[in-house]
């Protein structure tokens, strides 16, 4: 088995958070990625600023500066990452819906992190609408990106419980500490895996 690390690429839109898990991750040199490129569609995005200080590549393509063509603006992200090497992606906090054109590009080997127990609450809000729906377990799961929105085959997913006085930025930061552990085991895990049979493996329950 090559011990050689898989080029992978984190998109981002905002905080940047579970992008800095990931980078803290492949730090460790058995960790099987590095980080290629960091790229937002948000300029003023701090996870740029963060990657920066980290010393690694960023890329700032604004979806605002491509109207409603979509597709032009994927064009341009497709671009970066061919450029920068990267042989996988980590959607990390990004908040742009993609086109059919960037998830068949890196169909099987682009990830995201989502914070709910998928396949419940997809989409935005999702502590709020669990609050609403009164469940008492909630969490996050990491899943392969596909043209449906959070219905990609999942690699892994973390529970944590609902409390009593909860409020929905409790549960937010409540399962913010559960994405940051997640995120870097569900990707060692689908990087150290063979690829043909990673996406059906049995998820990753870490909490
Ligand atoms: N084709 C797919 N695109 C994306 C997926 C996916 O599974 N398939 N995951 C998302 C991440 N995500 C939820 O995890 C998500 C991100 C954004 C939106 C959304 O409605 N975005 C709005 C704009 C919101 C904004 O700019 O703040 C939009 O794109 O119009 C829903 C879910 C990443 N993309
Ligand atoms: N629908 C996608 C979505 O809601 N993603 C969520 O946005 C936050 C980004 O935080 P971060 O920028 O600190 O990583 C995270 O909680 C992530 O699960």
């Amino acid at each position: 088995m090559s011990t050689a690390k898989t080029p992978v690429a984190i998109l981002l839109s905002g905080r940047g958070s579970n992008a800095t898990a990931l980078i803290d991750a492949a730090r460790d040199p058995a960790f099987p990625a590095r980080i290629c490129l960091v790229l937002s569609n948000k300029p003023d995005a701090p996870g740029l600023e963060m990657a920066r200080q980290a010393g690694l590549p960023t890329r700032a393509i604004d979806h605002r500066l491509f109207g409603k063509d979509r597709a032009a603006h994927e064009h341009a992200i497709h671009a970066a990452l061919e450029e920068a090497g990267a042989k996988a992606v980590c959607l990390a906090g990004y908040m742009r819906l993609l086109t059919p054109y960037l998830t068949n590009a890196w169909a099987g080997r682009m990830l995201n992190i989502h914070p709910s127990i998928l396949p419940s609450f997809p989409g935005l809000h999702t502590h709020e609408r669990a609050l609403e729906a009164g469940v008492r377990l909630h969490g996050c799961t990491v899943h392969l990106v596909t043209e449906g929105m959070d219905e990609g085959p999942i690699l892994g997913q973390a529970a944590v419980p609902v409390l009593p006085d909860d409020t929905a930025d409790m549960l937010a930061a409540r399962v913010l500490r559960q994405e940051h552990a997640l995120y870097p085991l569900a990707l060692r895990h689908f990087l150290t895996q063979n690829p043909a049979t990673a996406a059906n493996s049995a998820a990753l329950v870490v909490a």
